[in-house]
């Protein structure tokens, strides 16, 4: 009884606004090269042979939201891929992103992970248009890397996100400062998903997902256990952050300016 009222103000909530749901990295198995494979779902045969997508289609269109599904081991051909989906309201894929910057790293007597022994990087930065606004998607690491920020930014986008699993040595320092420095830089919003922090897991998940609005500040986040979180965002104060701060119109493109390579390739073959 109790299920069936809440599922009906829920449906109710949710034709009020328009809602989005933030999925973490790799939700479909433990977060290790030896599991990739195991894991592994071809996505673009769909169905049978992927069924953790198949789910997050039927949720996003049984409740009419849309999902940016964290993201699985994507198998394609011989290759495996970290791969996170966006489904429309609908519940149809509107688009594939691949993780383009593979996790290897090595800090000594910390963590060492080197994700390129199993996965594929990605070739492409993906924006994708849906009813909450335009977003920018990134895959954990991807979030390092300042200039796929600002390229989504120049190419509209409102809200960044980021399906992530930060661990316990840099997620303390680098994932909220991370996430507030894209935010803050490019005057947009960025959400952010984590699992949460299992301790007998082989990969210890730093936790933490978080909301960041567009002057840097933290607008809802949790700790290390089971958690969702839940937050309005306003995309007015995108506008307003950017007329009290004109970053954009002060930027000196007489002395610096990034490159987007698949704009300039596309020009070139027209
Ligand atoms: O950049 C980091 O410190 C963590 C990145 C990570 O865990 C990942 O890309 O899966």
């Amino acid at each position: 009884m109790l299920a069936k009222q809440l599922r009906r103000q829920q449906k109710r909530v949710l034709s009020l606004f328009s809602c989005l749901y933030v999925q973490n990295e790799i939700w479909n198995g433990p977060y290790s090269n030896d599991s990739f494979p195991i894991y592994a779902e071809d996505i673009d045969t769909g169905g049978d042979a992927s069924p953790s997508t198949a789910m997050l289609s039927e949720v996003a269109h049984r409740l009419q939201i849309t999902i940016v599904g964290g993201s699985i081991p994507e198998r394609s051909g011989d290759r495996l891929y970290n791969t996170c989906c966006v489904f429309g309201t609908d519940g149809k894929l509107k688009a594939k992103h691949r993780k383009i910057h593979l996790f290897d790293i090595d800090i000594p007597g910390k963590i060492t992970f080197k994700e390129s022994n199993t996965l594929t990087a990605g070739e492409n930065p993906t924006i994708v248009d849906t009813d909450i606004g335009r977003l920018g998607i990134g895959i954990c690491y991807d979030i390092r890397f300042q200039e796929l920020a600002v390229l989504y930014a120049a190419r509209g986008a409102h809200l960044l996100c980021y399906p992530g699993a930060f661990n316990m040595t840099t997620g303390p320092l680098h994932w909220e400062l991370l996430q507030r420095a894209r935010a803050a830089d490019n005057q947009l919003y960025v959400a952010t998903c984590s699992p949460a922090r299992d301790v007998g897991a082989g990969y210890v998940a730093w936790g933490h997902s978080t909301l960041v609005g567009p002057f840097g500040e933290v607008l809802a986040t949790t700790e290390h256990d089971e958690a969702i979180v839940i937050a309005e965002v306003d995309y007015s104060l995108i506008e307003a952050r950017r007329t009290s701060l004109p970053l954009e119109r002060q930027k000196r493109g007489d002395l610096y300016q990034l490159v987007d390579v698949e704009r300039l390739n596309s020009q070139s073959t027209k």
